[in-house]
């Protein structure tokens, strides 16, 4: 539900920075839906007295593709631009209009600023979205109202080293990649953890991946998926030529590194969430650390992670009846009255092995034993007991 249109403030005195809240919006500017999505934001946050800001590129990218009438797009004109009219420390909230790779887009803007990552869906998957296309408007609506909770995401410092020289630092939140740059040939890395070595393989990459990017890259390599709020960091080896070449999930207060062995020729490439790139000469080594600043997600929703997993990858689960429901709670089933009614076993058998040294539990309720089968027991039993004496009387 959208409120009724107010009024726009008026300007704040010249030198005197408004104190209206302010929301970055990063749209997918290669998506007409996404354009489309960042205008009807633009008014509803402006609309509710909030300030919409953008980035210069964006914006232009809106004016130009828009499929409105110029005339319609005047509401741009009170839209601030980061870098220009504001600054990230003023901003409050960053909400993202596309898919995961917009998110990781967004991370890698307010990295190292207090400002969660509020996605609406508009990509394909968007694993890292709150909330879908068709709750745009709510979703809005609940940053209006400031009605939203934040979760951290653990984040990795990743630091390259080349001849005991660090080359590159960079920060990752799904993971940091370590690939072969050549198609043709493997790459010759050494893994490790805490400064002590695991395993030496020819590989495509490995990854150091978070629980955010267990779902990922990691994920494809045959890594598990882990929960979001578990603490633990992640190695996947990915098509490893050799017999151990298992994902490990490592402390979250470890030091995971890949170090490309010199003796080879080839070096390698690091990728961290698709985005930073650095190249990695034979010998270089890529640590990763967990890091003290996490990825703030906003949350309009209490979607449990399993439920975003089996909605996301469309996973099957037809069959699934439900948790188990007691007695106490629902009475007993039909089948429960069925059986009860025929008399066959009032209780469920309890199976005591012999090693158990306390006494069986008595079983309650009668039987359904055959008499014949009975008698013909008894009788097998006479006759084997027959036998046995005549076979001692023989001896
Ligand atoms: N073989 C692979 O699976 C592979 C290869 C390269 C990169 N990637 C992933 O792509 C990410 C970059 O995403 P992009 O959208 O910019 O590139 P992209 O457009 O190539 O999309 C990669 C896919 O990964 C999905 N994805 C990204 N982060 C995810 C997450 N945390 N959980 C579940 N799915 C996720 C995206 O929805 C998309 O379907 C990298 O961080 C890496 O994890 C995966
Ligand atoms: N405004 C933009 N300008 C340039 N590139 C952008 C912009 N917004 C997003 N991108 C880039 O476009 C790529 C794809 O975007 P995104 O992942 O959001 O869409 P998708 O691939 O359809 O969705 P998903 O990743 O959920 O499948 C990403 O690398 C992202 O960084």
């Amino acid at each position: 539900m959208i409120k009724k249109r107010r009024r726009l403030s008026p300007p704040a005195p010249e030198g005197e920075k408004s104190k209206r809240r302010r929301i970055l919006l990063l749209a997918h500017t290669g998506r007409s839906d996404a354009i489309e999505a960042a205008i009807q934001t633009c008014h509803q946050l402006l609309n509710s007295d909030l300030i919409p800001v953008m980035l210069r590129r964006d914006m232009e990218q809106i004016e130009k593709h828009s499929h409105r009438h110029q005339s319609q797009l005047g509401i741009l004109s009170n839209v601030e631009i980061l870098g220009i009219n504001t600054e990230l420390p003023d901003i409050m909230l960053c909400m993202v209009l596309g898919g995961d790779g917009s998110v990781l887009r967004a991370a890698e803007f307010v990295h190292g600023y207090d400002i969660p990552i509020l996605a609406v869906n508009l990509g394909h998957v968007g694993f890292l979205a709150e909330s879908e296309r068709s709750d745009q408007q709510e979703t809005v609506q609940r940053v209006v109202e400031d009605s939203y909770t934040v979760e951290e995401r653990m984040s990795i410092d990743v630091k390259v080293w080349h001849n005991n020289e660090l080359i590159a630092q960079t920060w990752a939140l799904n993971e940091a990649s370590v690939e072969k740059i050549n198609r043709e040939r493997m790459l010759e890395a050494v893994i490790e953890v805490d400064a002590r070595p695991i395993s030496t393989f020819g590989c495509d990459g490995v990854v150091l991946a978070t629980p955010t990017g267990s779902t990922a890259y990691a994920f494809s390599a045959g890594g598990p998926v882990v929960w979001p709020e578990v603490d633990a960091l992640l190695l996947v080896p990915i098509s490893a030529h050799a017999l151990f070449a298992r994902p490990m999930v490592i402390a979250p207060t470890s030091v995971m590194a890949v170090e490309i062995l010199s003796r080879t020729e080839s070096g390698g490439v690091l990728w961290c969430d698709g985005r930073r790139m650095v190249e990695l000469p034979p010998g270089a080594r890529v640590e990763a650390t967990r890091s003290p600043q996490p990825v703030k997600l906003a949350r309009v929703n209490r979607t449990p992670f399993a439920e975003r997993l089996v909605r996301k990858f469309e996973l099957p689960t037809t069959g699934w009846r439900g948790p188990a429901k007691t007695e106490q709670q629902h009475g007993p089933t039909e089948l429960e009255h069925q059986r009860r009614a025929s008399g066959a076993v009032t209780e469920a058998l309890k199976i005591v092995e012999p090693r158990n040294i306390t006494a069986a539990p008595p079983v309650t309720g009668r039987l359904n034993i055959n008499p014949a089968d009975l008698r013909f027991h008894r009788n097998r039993k006479k006759n084997d007991d027959k036998q046995t004496d005549q076979d001692t009387d023989q001896k």
